[in-house]
C-alpha cells in the first residue's frame, strides 16, 4: 500500500458551528475514523499565525551553537539536530507552552528579540487555549461533561526541513504517531508533503496545506483515553521539492501527574477497559527507549483479559 495514494480528503470541522449536534457528530466520526481533521474558523488571527511563522523561522535559522542551548525539560523536548535517520530535519522545542516561565526561558536561551517574545507568548496562549477547547469539544462529542484537559501540559515543536534537490522523493520524517492526546499543526502554507495513513485502507493520503486553517492529529493518548474508540493516526513527511519547509506543532500531551484515566462512562461490559494504567511519562519513555514511534507502544500496554 506504501505508495498507493488515493484521492480523498480529510474531514473539515468548523469551530463556529458548535454547539450544533451535526458538528459534534462530524467531530466524533473524524476522531474515530480518521484521527485527523482540519479546523476552520478557529479564531487564531491569520496575522498572528504569519508573525509566528516569521519568528520561528528566524529562530531556526540561528547558528547551531545557539540552537543547542534549547535543552530538554522532558525527554525529547529540546533541540533536535539533523541525524542519520532524518538528516534533513531539525526542530526546536518547548515544554510547557501553558507556562509563561517556560516560554520566557525558551526565548532567553535563543536570544529572542522583544518582538519575537511577544509574538511567541501571544501565539502560545492562543494555541494552548484552542488545544484545551478542542479537547473539551472532543469529550463532549462522546456525550461527556467535565474539564478533562484543563491542567494537561502542552509541548511545542517547530520543525524545519532542509530539503535539497537530491532529497526529493525521500522522507523528511519517518512514519510515526504522536504520543499526545492531540496535536495542532500549523503547516507550511507553501510546501506540502505531509501524508496521513487512512485507517481503513492503510493508504497514505497527501494533506494539501490550506492557509489560515489548522490541522489536528490524534495521538496515542487519545486512543487510550477513549478506550480504543479514537484512531492515533500514522503520518509521515515526504520531500516534494528542494526548499525549506517549516511547520509548527502544539501537542496537548497527557495528565501532568498520575495515571492516564479512561473516563468511567467509556467503560462497560461491551467496552471493557483495554489498557493497563500508566502515566504519560511511562508512555513517552517506552516509545523513546524501545523505538516504538508508530503506535506499537500501545500494543505493549494492552490489558490481558482472562
Ligand atoms: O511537519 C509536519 O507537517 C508534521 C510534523 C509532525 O508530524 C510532528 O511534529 O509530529
Ligand atoms: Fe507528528
Amino acid at each position: 500500500m506504501e505508495n498507493n495514494e488515493v484521492n480523498v480528503s480529510i474531514p473539515v470541522i468548523d469551530m463556529q458551528k458548535f454547539p450544533d449536534p451535526e458538528e459534534y457528530k462530524k467531530l466524533r466520526e473524524a476522531c474515530e475514523k480518521w484521527g485527523t481533521f482540519r479546523i476552520v474558523n478557529h479564531l487564531i488571527p491569520s496575522t498572528l499565525m504569519a508573525e509566528m511563522k516569521r519568528a520561528v523561522r528566524s529562530l531556526l535559522d540561528l547558528p547551531f551553537e545557539i540552537k543547542k542551548r534549547n535543552t530538554e525539560v522532558i525527554p525529547g523536548s529540546g533541540y533536535k539536530a539533523p541525524n542519520a535517520v532524518n538528516p534533513l530535519y531539525e526542530a526546536l522545542g518547548l515544554y510547557d507552552m501553558g507556562s509563561l516561565q517556560a516560554v520566557q526561558t525558551f526565548c532567553s536561551q535563543l536570544n529572542a528579540t522583544p518582538h519575537q517574545r511577544e509574538v511567541i507568548e501571544m501565539y502560545g496562549k492562543a494555541i494552548y487555549k484552542l488545544a484545551v477547547d478542542l479537547g473539551q469539544k472532543i469529550s463532549e462529542s462522546l456525550g461527556l461533561a467535565g474539564d478533562f484537559f484543563k491542567d494537561w501540559p502542552c509541548q511545542f515543536r517547530i520543525n524545519k526541513y532542509n530539503f535539497t534537490p537530491e532529497s526529493v522523493g525521500t522522507l523528511g520524517v519517518q512514519t510515526h504517531t504522536d504520543s499526545s492526546f492531540l496535536t495542532i499543526l500549523q503547516e507550511d502554507e507553501n510546501v506540502g508533503g505531509l501524508e496521513v495513513m487512512e485507517k481503513s485502507s492503510g493508504a497514505y493520503i497527501p494533506v494539501q496545506p490550506s492557509s489560515g486553517t489548522l490541522l489536528v492529529n490524534l495521538g496515542d493518548v487519545a486512543t487510550v483515553w477513549s478506550n480504543g474508540r479514537f484512531y492515533n493516526v500514522k503520518h509521515r513527511v515526504q520531500c516534494k521539492e528542494a526548499t525549506i519547509r517549516v511547520s509548527i506543532a502544539t501537542f496537548l500531551l497527557g495528565p501532568k501527574e498520575g495515571v492516564l484515566e479512561t473516563p468511567l462512562e467509556l467503560v462497560d461490559s461491551d467496552h471493557p477497559r483495554l489498557y493497563v494504567p500508566f502515566t504519560y511519562e511511562e508512555l513517552r519513555k517506552l516509545r523513546l527507549s524501545k523505538n516504538l514511534h508508530a503506535g506499537e507502544a500501545l500494543e505493549q500496554l494492552v490489558r490481558i483479559h482472562s
